[in-house]
Formats: structure tokens, sequence, C-alpha cells
């Protein structure tokens, strides 16, 4: 990450890093239990003094930004990571869509649970993990041991419940351990891609028992909330990034936090390779390349097919040679579109217009561009068409 950090950012730093001194150590990865089957068993006496946690340590509170989309979650969390176990949120169930902050909540209430009491055994595990080590203990005729091992944890967090569907022993186990862990007043915490009563393929007497504690939503983040977590994530890896390419990208990727991310991060990382800042440029065409690269593919036929619709006209008038106004704009705005948002050539594209050639493409294309430069309803338009397209706009 480069490395453009002011003073004030360098004292927040040192803030940060001196807190996280007096928190408890754990790995850098959250979730990784690579070798963890081979080793589970009941550990004796000397050895469980520390039993590891598998958290992300910077999956804390503190990092965690508050939103109207996440604020009953977080509330929840905080009242647990106080008394885990003894308040009326157990289970927690934390549902939500893909990389809106799930996991990092859930392990935010487990540091924060060792943080304040380091003899706690809090454990994350993805639920996919739990059935790979259950196959294994089955295989290796050892379910009790590995029953134990679970029922020793104080703060059971177990990601992505989803993933159990449709395998009945493992759900089985988990229920097993989850009365257990929760008659004996021991915490657990879920995350899941959708609420309990949506999870097909999970027994109704473990779905039952979601219903005791509290189920929390955590919806898609508003804009602002979006530029504060990004904002709060730069600082926290002292990069600074222009105000007006954090906003830009808040405001193109709005339903994927990670993915927010992930593109802010490559963004940074390329422009450092290249040895430049970044800038709004860089980031439009980020957004592009994710365009290019996770939408279906856009081709003429279709961006046709949706203008015509959209102008009530025919694809054959669209292509034909008239010169009537309104479907002269109409063909300007489908060439231009194909131009911008697809990879055909400019000839091809001529062609796939009855057989224009590629000078009037271009003249469409640049008549378009002059338009929205003054006109407002025409903007909306376009707009309204790159939805209807499902294509991003390039701003
Ligand atoms: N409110 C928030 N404050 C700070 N960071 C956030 C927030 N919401 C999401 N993030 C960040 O977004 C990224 C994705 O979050 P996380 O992995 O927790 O999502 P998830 O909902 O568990 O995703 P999945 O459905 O894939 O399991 C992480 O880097 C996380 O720190």
């Amino acid at each position: 990450m480069p490395q453009y950090r002011n003073s004030q950012q360098n004292r927040m730093m040192e803030e940060q890093q001196q807190q996280h001194q007096h928190r408890p150590q754990t790995p850098p990865q959250g979730g990784n239990m690579d070798g963890f089957v081979d080793h589970f068993r009941v550990p004796n006496a000397q050895e469980s003094t520390y039993r590891e946690s598998y958290l992300n340590p910077t999956y804390t509170f503190e990092t965690f930004i508050e939103g109207d989309c996440n604020r009953l979650a977080r509330s929840a969390g905080i009242a647990i990571a106080k008394k885990p176990g003894a308040t009326a949120f157990n289970p927690l169930v934390v549902y939500g869509g893909v990389g809106l902050g799930k996991t990092h909540l859930a392990q935010a209430v487990g540091n924060e649970v060792k943080y304040s009491d380091p003899s706690k055994f809090v454990l994350y595990v993805s639920s996919e993990q739990f059935t790979t080590q259950f196959i294994e203990a089955l295989k290796n005729n050892n379910v009790q041991q590995f029953t134990n091992y679970y029922l020793q944890v104080d703060v059971l967090i177990v990601d992505d419940i989803q993933f159990l569907a449709k395998k009945e022993k493992t759900q089985e186990n988990f229920f097993h351990i989850f009365n257990r862990l929760h008659q004996n007043g021991k915490q657990i915490i879920m995350t899941s891609d959708r609420p309990p009563r949506s999870l097909e393929g999970l027994t109704d007497r473990l779905l039952s028992r979601f219903k005791w504690g509290l189920t929390a939503d955590i919806q898609k983040p508003d804009f602002e909330t979006r530029v504060a977590i990004v904002k709060q994530k730069l600082m926290s890896e002292g990069v600074m990034v222009p105000d007006d390419v954090v906003e830009y990208l808040a405001y193109n990727i709005d339903s994927n936090i990670r993915e927010l991310e992930g593109t802010l991060v490559s963004l940074v990382a390329n422009a450092s390779l290249m040895q430049k800042q970044v800038d709004l440029d860089m980031a439009k065409n980020a957004l592009l390349n994710i365009v290019r690269n996770t939408e279906k593919e856009i081709t003429i036929e279709f961006i046709q097919q949706i203008v015509a619709e959209y102008f009530g006209i025919s694809v054959d008038e669209l292509k034909s040679k008239t010169r009537k106004k309104d479907i002269a704009q109409a063909r300007q705005i489908a060439m231009y579109f194909s131009k911008e948002y697809t990879k055909e050539p400019l000839k091809s594209i001529g062609n796939q217009f009855g057989g224009r050639d590629h000078s009037t493409v271009v003249h469409a294309s640049k008549a378009v561009t002059k338009r929205t430069a003054s006109d407002a309803l025409y903007n909306r338009i376009l707009e309204e068409l790159l939805d209807q397209m499902n294509i991003k706009s390039k701003g």
C-alpha cells in the first residue's frame, strides 16, 4: 500500500497501535483452521491456557462503522460482548447479503469478549469448516472428542450456517452442541446469507432453536455509510485517496463492501506500481473493467432491442435508412452505447446498423456526448436506458 500518510493520520495510527498492543494476540487470518482437524482434542490442564480463536484481530467494534443498515445487529453485538451468554440475544443470528459485514460484526463480539477476559474460550468457525471437521471425526472414529472440544467453548461463532443445509448428520451434531452450550449459558452467534425462515434444508428442530434469541439483519449501507467505511479502512492502512475517488466508487459499488474495498485496494496498488496518485479517471476505468468482467457480455443486438423498445420503435427501423427525427435520435444513442459498452470495433458497429461506415458511428457518439453536456432530460433518458441494460454508467 502506498504511503501518503499525513501527520494527523500518523498520530492516529500510533494511537491505534498502542490500543492494539493491549489486545490479546490472535493470528492475522480469521477463520483459517487448516490442520485443525488433525489436532483437535480435549486439551489437558497445561495446554488449556491458550486456545486458538481463529479471529481476525482487525474485526473489532472500533473498526465497524455504524449505520441504519446495521444498528440493531451492532447494538445486540455490543450487549453480548459485555455479558456473553447472559442476554436475551442467545443465539444471535445475523443475516444479510454477501460482503455486508456479518463476519466482521460476529468476530468483533469475539474479539471484544477476549479483550475483556482473555481466559474466555472464543471460537470462530465457518459452517463448512465445522462440516469438514465433523466428517473427519466420523472417519477417524472420534466424534466424541470433537464434540467435547466444542463443549468447552464460551462463545461459539459459526459463520454462514446456510452451508449446513442438507447435511443432516452434521446438523444433528451441531444441534447437540448448540443445546449443551445454551443450557450451560454459553453464547452462540451465527451468520447467514438469508433469514432463518428461508433456510431450506435445515431441520425444523434446529431452526426452532434460532428463535430463542435474536435474529438481526444487516442491510446494504447507504452512500454516506459506505464512504465512512472506506475512509476508515484507508485510514487504518495509512493510505490517502482523494475524496472524489472514494465517493465515486462508493456511489457506484453499492451492494457489496468487500467488492468496494477490493476495487479501491487494486486501484491503489496499480497507482503505486505506476508511481502515480489515484485519480478519478483511474477510478472510472477500474469501474468499467468491473462492469466488463462481472456483467454478462453486452452485445449490439441487446442494445438495439432495449433502445428500440424504450423509444417504441422496431429494431428494423433503428437499422433503417430513415432520417425521421425520433428514429435517428434513438439510432444515435444505440450507436453510442455500442461504441462505449461493447468490445466491437467501429466498423462492425456500423455494419450492424444497416451497413453504415465507422465515421457515422463516431459522429453519432460525438453528437450524443455533446448533448449530454447541456441537456439534463437527455441524460436522464441515457441513465434509464443504462439501468435497463444493467450497465453502470461511466460517470
Ligand atoms: N459497517 C462496516 N464497517 C467497517 N467495515 C465493514 C462494514 N461492513 C462491512 N465491512 C467490511 O467489508 C468487508 C466484508 O465484510 P464481511 O466479510 O464481514 O462480510 P460478510 O457479510 O460476512 O460476507 P459473506 O456473505 O461473504 O460472508 C470486510 O472487510 C469488512 O471489514
